[in-house]
């Protein structure tokens, strides 16, 4: 007759739980998940029992002896899941979860099928593997949501090429950080891997190389179906005007710049006054949104420089015409109407996220738009932003691009998306926010390790309360949550100068 915390937000070992100290053994030859009577049954779930079995039960590894005698042992978690199943999750996805652990019973409970992958999660956490090499877990009871909706990570693979294998370990990671959306950052200046049907030559001539270092449409949908076996979304970002050279190695859409009256061979950002310009992108697009299944796009607009366009008098006759004068904001506020108005009409069911300047260069965008929020100083922003009405992300605090020495963890898990000036509507317009892995100095060799446990505190500050900051108690937890990783096989690196995981990389 215990009653439950109904606010308990925890990650990732629910320490909103009551335990009752009881002490439940778990034994691999007995075990097994099954639905209750009533229960939706879910693909996404029924593939997630067997995922979550070889977790708890790693032959791999396990010593499991079972000394331990006399203590209730635990032979099935059971499964309610009560909202219909859905194909993919969304931003307004439940994924809230019950789990009750109490001698000899686990019944766990959710929404929907989402909620039941995070419970999942939460359940395979709280087994812990004694000295003698049982797996026990104590009685408790967890009433668990994440705070924000949207708990990303941004991973470029544009500036290195990551192959699919290493980004589906980076899904492994997320999910057992319950975070939820997969930023794909895929293309940019440096190189363009992403093998377009309806524009091959983006690929063959934008990418380092056509036939090993680009991302084909299977590799694209492997890639999108593994993330939804995990509850992850997949917004993949087309960054323009600007972060667009690679383009211009296959498709003449870019400005040419001048030096004085002639072209002086360089380019710059997407050309808005050409109309091979808009066909281009109205067909691209249409790609696009047949391929990414998320509602949201993310279409960049950070960065654009405007001196090409200024260099150039195509450019320049164009703004006469126009009555711009010599803000080039409006030209990029023409550019980006323009794109916004092409994705309604191939995907007026689309929505979508873009940079903080778009918003910065007064840009009127629809009224849905979400707003990412990534240069200092953010609160400012983020005040500017929500008082405009519109969403907004946060990833400022949390370029994990950048490194330093030490434990620069507790920087990331210090920073909370509400710590800004603003009303209550305007804090409820922050919907989450993202840890960003550009790819400048990161590749397969290391993207692994300079993204984990780091991104463990920012997937603790996107799930738990607001109130949960404890920054020494967060520490034990991720120390735990980081050999927890590396038994997983995600090579999630040390990160507080000391200390030993009981099963070490091998
Ligand atoms: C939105 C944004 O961050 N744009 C650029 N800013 C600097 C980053 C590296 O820290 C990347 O180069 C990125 O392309």
């Amino acid at each position: 007759n215990v009653v439950p915390i109904t606010k308990g937000q925890v990650f990732p070992k629910p320490q909103m739980q009551i335990s009752f100290g009881t002490q439940n053994i778990l034994n691999k030859n007995e075990f097994r998940f099954e639905y209750v009577k009533g229960s939706q049954i879910c693909d996404v779930v029924s593939i997630a029992f067997k995922r979550y079995y070889k977790i708890i039960f790693d032959s791999r590894l396990l010593r499991q002896t079972n000394r331990i005698k006399n203590v209730s042992s635990i032979k099935k978690l059971t499964l309610m899941v009560h909202e219909p199943c859905e194909l993919y999750p969304n931003l307004e996805s439940d994924e809230s979860y019950n789990l009750k652990i109490a001698s000899s019973i686990a019944y766990l409970e959710s929404k929907t099928l989402w909620g039941a992958l995070r419970g999942l999660e939460s359940f395979s956490q709280m087994i812990i593997e004694s000295d003698d090499g049982s797996l026990v877990i104590n009685d408790t009871l967890i009433n668990d949501f994440p705070r924000f909706n949207h708990r990303g990570i941004l991973l470029d693979t544009s500036r290195h090429y990551i192959r699919s294998s290493i980004i589906k370990v980076h899904l492994d990671a997320m999910e057992a950080n319950k975070m939820n959306v997969f930023h794909w950052h895929i293309v940019d200046d440096e190189s363009f891997p992403f093998v377009s049907s309806s524009f091959p030559d983006l690929s063959k001539k934008g990418a380092y190389n056509p036939y090993t270092h680009v991302y084909t449409s299977d590799d694209v949908k492997e890639i999108i179906e593994y993330a939804r076996l995990r509850g992850i979304r997949v917004v993949s970002e087309f960054d323009t005007p600007g972060h667009t050279q690679s383009w211009g190695k296959s498709i003449q859409i870019l400005t040419k710049c001048y030096t004085g009256e002639k072209p002086n061979g360089d380019f710059g950002p997407i050309d808005p006054t050409n109309n091979l310009t808009y066909s281009f992108l109205e067909e691209f697009l249409t790609e696009l949104t047949a391929v990414f299944p998320d509602k949201y796009l993310h279409l960049g607009g950070d960065e654009v420089d405007f001196s090409c366009w200024q260099s150039n008098p195509d450019i320049a006759e164009f703004m006469k015409q126009k009555g711009f004068g010599k803000d080039y904001s409006k030209l990029e506020q023409f550019y980006m109407q323009k794109l916004l108005d092409l994705i309604n009409k191939v995907s007026p069911k689309s929505g979508y996220i873009i940079w903080q300047e778009v918003v910065d260069n007064n840009v009127v965008v629809k009224p849905d738009t979400v707003v990412e929020v990534w240069k200092d100083p953010w609160p400012e922003e983020l005040s500017m932003v929500t008082k405009l009405g519109y969403r907004a992300l946060l990833s400022t605090c949390w370029y994990l691009n950048y490194i330093s020495y030490g434990d620069d963890w507790k920087k990331y898990y210090k920073c909370d998306p509400y710590d800004f000036p603003g009303t209550d509507k305007q804090k409820s317009l922050v919907i989450g926010g993202e840890a960003c892995m550009w790819g400048e100095y990161v590749d397969g060799s290391n993207v692994i390790s300079r993204t984990w446990p780091r991104t463990s505190a920012v997937a603790e500050r996107l799930w738990s309360a607001q109130n949960v900051t404890n920054v020494a108690d967060a520490q034990g937890r991720i120390e735990e949550h980081r050999c927890r990783m590396i038994k997983r096989g995600i090579k999630a690196e040390p990160f507080n100068g000391s200390g030993h995981c009981e099963y070490e990389v091998d």
